[in-house]
């Protein structure tokens, strides 16, 4: 039987959250690419013996108060003060040592090699302004998940963002009650379901 996709998605205020990646390698890297590339202000430390290039000239791009790195084996204190976590070494033990300690901690954590021990997985990201869609393949096919991100990116007009600006003028100029807002802007927006009636 196939299994059910139980993936509930969410969207973090991470300039509210301070991350630790442990593992610094190409997918450590690729992590944190997607996390700040969304979220460019979010409070990182990252904590591994060997650090990728990339993300040393990641770091220059940031204050040093909101992204740290400790270059050093992992330690269970690395966790304190941290809300989030991500274990992305190349060692699977790690990866689960990393996780007994988090959860022991109350945290919430990813781990890059183990579906199954993830409480959250990091999504595809498409971003038009104001407007952000998540794509997750519920942890089947990653490669799906990016070259839809990559459809998206392409097929979502440039100025969506300016219709969302607008609706979004409106909606604020707007003082009835609730039902008669939710009313009013379902009927200035019916058009973009109703495409199909043009073609025809
Ligand atoms: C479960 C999850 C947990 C998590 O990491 O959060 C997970 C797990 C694993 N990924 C693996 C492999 C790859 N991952 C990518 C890419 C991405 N992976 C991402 C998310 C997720 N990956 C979560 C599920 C997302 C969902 O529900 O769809 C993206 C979307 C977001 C991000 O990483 O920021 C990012 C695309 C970003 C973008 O471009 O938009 C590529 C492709 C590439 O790099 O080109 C490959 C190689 C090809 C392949 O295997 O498909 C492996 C096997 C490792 C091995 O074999 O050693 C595991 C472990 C396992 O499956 O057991
Ligand atoms: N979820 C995903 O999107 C993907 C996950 N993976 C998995 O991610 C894992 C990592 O892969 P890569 O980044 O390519 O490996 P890598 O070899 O490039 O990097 C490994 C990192 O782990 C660090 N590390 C080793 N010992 C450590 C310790 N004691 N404490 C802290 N850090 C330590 C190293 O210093 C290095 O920074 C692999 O197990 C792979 O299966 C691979 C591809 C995609």
């Amino acid at each position: 039987m196939q299994q059910k996709n139980q993936l509930f998605p969410v969207f973090f205020r991470l300039d509210k959250l301070k991350v630790l990646v442990v593992g610094a390698g190409e997918v450590g890297y690729e992590k944190l690419f997607f996390m700040l590339k969304s979220s460019p202000i979010t409070h990182v430390k990252v904590v591994a013996p060997e650090i990728n290039n990339n993300i040393w000239a990641m770091m220059e791009g940031y204050y040093e108060t909101s992204f740290k790195i400790d270059q050093k084996p992992f330690e269970a204190s690395d966790i304190d003060g941290y809300d989030l976590v991500i274990a992305a070494t190349n060692i699977r033990s790690l990866n689960e040592e990393v996780w007994k300690e988090a959860k022991a901690k109350g945290k919430l954590i990813n781990v890059a090699d183990t579906p199954e021990l993830c409480d959250f997985y990091l999504g595809s990201i498409v971003t038009k302004g104001n407007l952000k869609i998540a794509i997750s393949t519920n942890g089947k096919s990653p490669t799906l998940a990016k070259r839809l991100r990559q459809v998206f990116e392409e097929v979502f007009p440039e100025d969506t963002n300016q219709l969302l600006q607008n609706l979004h003028t409106f909606r604020k100029k707007l003082k009835k009650n609730f039902e008669e807002k939710v009313r009013i802007l379902n009927d200035l927006t019916k058009s973009m379901i109703e495409v199909n009636e043009y073609k025809n």
